[in-house]
């Protein structure tokens, strides 16, 4: 042997299918101390394994795979001792002093039938495991995804749907990784090892016992030696990513360099990093020699002391030829089985930390939950909503006040403009009129009832919402109409496109409705995406409008068409808008300044204007020229 074992991945070398680029720190050895000088971006991957019963959970919802998948671990494992055992038989019957004809033939056909077993069982526990991985996987996206859609946009205020997705999608990988391999090669190992240290008690007792014991004198060394060549062979990559990172600086800077004349010092200052850079790599170089010295007179000289004893043993005639040749076979089996184990275990902590992270985001609750017996909204909708002495504060900056004291009854089929500075509170009437929070202080009612008490999504369920900002998804324009409105026929959704001026357009489409869109609704111009959304809000034919004009400029032509849509929109529904047009205050029905989360003034355009107040402000910036 000349170097540490190749056949396990050097440990300054990630682990077999092991997953780097999904972020994660590389995991420690078992007993390694944490490293001071590491930079987590990550969270770090846990000391304990617990986690991982949420992915047992999970798989063993499927009893049948699991059934199949351990009989054929077993099956596999058995084959793999079964082999040496075989060996022994050739070697005692074949080879020794009463060798019976024919048993050569004999033996090797059973060895054929163990291998073909073999072959099976690896391809069927292949098959179940990864099946397992991937199938677990999935219900866990589902499952989370699932729950997110529960929950109020405040939590994704705090968790940055970015973290989120990446969880969707790094972390699931890492399960998947877990479950389709790591699960299985520790499983696989550990009845590899159990069974072949049980055939070796089977077969030599006392060699064995001194087998067991050398097992951790050999193995904690090894791991103790990995553990400091991680953390050496880390701080080497740093120093290479600073050589990377200093070459870049003053190559870029290079003008900066040369016009000051500062070549030497950049260079002294180089080779200073040349040389930290070649120190660690020394450092790390010696570690894994005196390792590979350390390995090679652990495992040999175990190995030649085993053999040294069955020598001994056969010679004074109390084990066969045979019986050293299967003990030699096992050992290296098992040998390699606890290896693997020791390689997988980081793996299996990573996995942990990704059940864990997963786990969190299937148990979040959501703040905002239907009532237990939710009130029935009285049917049919009038469409009043009415917000009564109203406080609200972010729950992320509880410091700052949105709506203080805030009253406001909209009657059904009434239009109130709401006006005022930005950060006056508009959006917010918003989010409260839905539901995404609770006030901290008085009542949001829905035709009489106070939203607590009946369920969000029937609340929602009354209410079409335009924001300033279409949002189109990256589908067909018949589902982006029809978002909200799955029902609606072609009729119903050309009717919508009709009123809100998006008929001629969408007809123009190469493929009309079947058109696809494109991401966020690429494809088409700002109007048009605004007058999707009010089509959108048209086909949803809920009886309270939420219409939170566009600021957007607009030509002329495209303002006129919105404005026109938003008309047939309004018909005959109670809205409430937050309004950046002259053409929208003024054919409100009342206008609603805001400013600091209170209402400061009431009237309509004309009277406001007299009263030479915010809105007459407001209005002189806002209108001017329109
Ligand atoms: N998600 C949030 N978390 C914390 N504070 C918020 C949040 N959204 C708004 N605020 C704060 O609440 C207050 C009211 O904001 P709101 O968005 O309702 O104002 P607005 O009148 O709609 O403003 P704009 O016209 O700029 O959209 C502001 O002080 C704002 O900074």
């Amino acid at each position: 042997m000349e170097e540490v074992p190749q056949e396990r991945p050097a440990p300054d070398m990630p682990a077999p299918g092991s997953n780097p680029a999904v972020g994660q720190a590389p995991a420690p050895a078992p007993g390694a101390p944490a490293d001071a000088d590491e930079t987590l971006t990550v969270p770090p991957a846990p000391r304990r394994l617990t986690p991982l019963r949420m992915i047992w959970r999970e798989a063993i919802k499927y009893p049948g795979q699991v059934a199949a998948a351990l009989i054929a671990l077993v099956t596999t494992s058995t084959a793999t001792i079964a082999i040496p055992a075989r060996f022994k038989g050739i070697v005692d019957q074949a080879f020794g002093p009463h060798a019976q004809p024919g048993v050569i033939d004999q033996a090797f056909h059973t060895l054929l039938l163990i291998v073909v077993v073999l072959g099976f069982a690896t391809a069927i526990r292949f098959y179940y495991v990864s099946w397992l991985g991937e199938r677990v996987v999935a219900d866990i996206r589902a499952r989370v995804q699932s729950n997110l859609l529960r929950l109020p946009p405040a939590f994704f205020e705090t968790n940055s749907p970015k973290e989120i997705s990446s969880r969707m999608t790094s972390d699931t990988a890492i399960i998947e990784q877990v479950v389709g391999t790591t699960v299985s090669i520790a499983l696989r190992n550990t009845i590899t090892a159990l069974g072949g240290l049980i055939y070796l008690f089977f077969l030599a007792p006392k060699l064995t016992a001194g087998l067991v014991i050398g097992i951790p004198v050999v193995i904690f060394p090894i791991a103790w030696f990995g553990s400091r060549l991680r953390k050496v062979s880390r701080s080497s990559q740093d120093r290479v990513a600073d050589i990377g990172a200093m070459t870049a600086e003053v190559l870029g800077a290079i003008r900066i360099v040369q016009s000051f004349g500062q070549e030497g010092r950049e260079r002294a200052r180089f080779a200073g990093a040349v040389e930290r850079t070649f120190d660690t790599a020394r450092r790390r170089i010696l570690i894994r020699a005196v390792m590979t010295a350390v390995v090679i007179f652990l495992v040999m000289g175990g190995i030649t002391a085993l053999m040294w004893q069955g020598a001994l043993g056969v010679s004074n005639g109390s084990l066969t030829g045979g019986t050293i040749a299967a003990f030699v076979l096992t050992g290296g089996i098992v040998a390699g089985s606890c290896g693997a184990l020791t390689e997988v275990y980081g793996d299996l902590l990573r996995g942990a930390g990704a059940a864990g992270r997963l786990n969190e985001l299937l148990l979040e609750q959501p703040d905002i939950a239907p009532p237990a017996r939710p009130i029935t909204l009285p049917s049919p909708p009038r469409g009043a909503l009415a917000f009564q002495n109203v406080a609200f504060r972010y729950p992320s900056r509880p410091e700052n006040s949105a709506l203080a004291d805030f009253s406001l009854t909209v009657e059904p089929g009434e239009t109130v403009a709401i006006v005022g500075p930005s950060g006056a509170g508009k959006s917010t009437l918003f989010l409260l009129a839905q539901r995404f929070y609770d006030p901290q202080g008085g009542v949001v009612r829905i035709d009489g009832v106070p939203l607590p008490q009946a369920d969000p999504s029937e609340i929602r369920a009354r209410m079409a919402l335009v924001p300033q900002e279409a949002v189109l998804f990256a589908a067909s324009a018949r589902d982006n109409l029809r978002y909200g409105a799955w029902d609606a026929t072609d009729e119903a959704i050309w009717a919508a496109a009709r009123a809100a001026n998006a008929e001629e357009f969408l007809k123009a489409l190469p493929e009309g409705l079947d058109t696809f869109l494109g991401e966020s609704g690429a494809r088409l111009s700002g109007g048009q995406r605004q007058r999707m959304a009010i089509a959108r809000a048209l086909l949803r034919d809920a009886p309270i409008l939420l219409l939170d004009e566009a600021t957007s400029a607009l030509d002329a032509e495209s303002e006129r068409l919105v404005q026109d849509a938003l008309d047939h929109l309004m018909q005959g529904r109670t809205t409430l808008v937050i309004a950046h047009r002259l053409a929208t205050v003024r054919a409100a029905d009342r206008i609603v300044v805001m400013d600091g989360g209170r209402i400061v003034e009431q009237g309509n355009h004309a009277s406001l204007i007299a009263a030479d107040g915010l809105y007459a402000r407001l209005a002189r910036m806002q209108f001017e020229g329109v």
